[in-house]
């Protein structure tokens, strides 16, 4: 099976404020940006993707985004997470009617497609699943089957909500690549020990004041 991913991303300016600590003004913009870069590259690679749809309404980041060969779609609710999900699903949905869905982070800078590929294969076993953070408070990953609504609930105890929603939880092994969001500090350090993608290690790099 072929999944269309759905990847929102919040204007850089805006996004990865809990990385304040870590990275200041200057450099959180572009370490965001490396993270969605290297989630987009990486579902892209992934078998089991068809076609990967970014929402946002970041001008920029969507030409860098685009130019890795992801449709970008405009935030056009404004209205936050679950609104932009929704209307990026309807967009992916009027170019493929019959596609399974699933709605993805773009703060998975250690994703590798083939765990990509084992969680929406587990995913595809149910009308609607989801995969919880690394911190089993969130949510990383929200799959439907063609003909199924996304109905997304992220944000705050996004897992609790997933799963009061009726959503079933993938409890899978050996995917921590597609787990690992990137929040804070201790999750950048996390995600660094399992291994992040080439743009994401440039910028950490940056960050640390080597190379470059
Ligand atoms: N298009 C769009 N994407 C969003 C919006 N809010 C959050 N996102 C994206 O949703 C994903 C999960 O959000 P968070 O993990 O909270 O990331 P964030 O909002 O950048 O982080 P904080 O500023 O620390 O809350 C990230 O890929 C964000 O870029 C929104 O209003 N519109
Ligand atoms: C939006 C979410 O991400 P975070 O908890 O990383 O803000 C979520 O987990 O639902």
């Amino acid at each position: 099976m072929q999944w269309t991913l759905v990847i929102p991303l919040k204007p850089l300016a805006l996004a990865k404020s809990r990385l304040a600590d870590t990275a200041g003004d200057a450099l959180r913009p572009g370490l965001a940006l490396a993270f969605a870069e290297d989630t987009v590259a990486a579902a892209l690679a992934c078998a089991a993707v068809r076609d990967v749809v970014v929402v946002t309404d970041d001008a920029p980041a969507g030409s860098a985004l685009a130019a890795l060969g992801a449709r970008v779609v405009p935030d056009e609710p404004r209205a936050g997470l679950n609104a932009a999900l929704t209307h990026a699903a309807a967009h992916a949905r009027a170019v493929r009617p019959e596609t399974p869905l699933a709605a993805l982070n773009a703060d998975l800078p250690a994703l590798r497609p083939p765990e990509l590929a084992r969680v929406l294969d587990a995913a595809a076993e149910f009308p609607r699943a989801f995969l919880p953070d690394a911190a089993a408070i969130g949510t990383t990953l929200l799959a439907v089957a063609a003909g199924r609504e996304l109905l997304p609930v992220f944000g705050t105890d996004s897992r609790v909500r997933h799963r009061a929603s009726g959503a079933t939880e993938l409890r899978l092994t050996a995917v921590d690549s597609v787990r690992q969001d990137v929040d804070t500090g201790d999750d950048l350090r996390a995600a660094l020990a399992l291994g992040v993608g080439p743009r994401t290690a440039a910028a950490a790099a940056r960050l640390l004041g080597i190379g470059q």
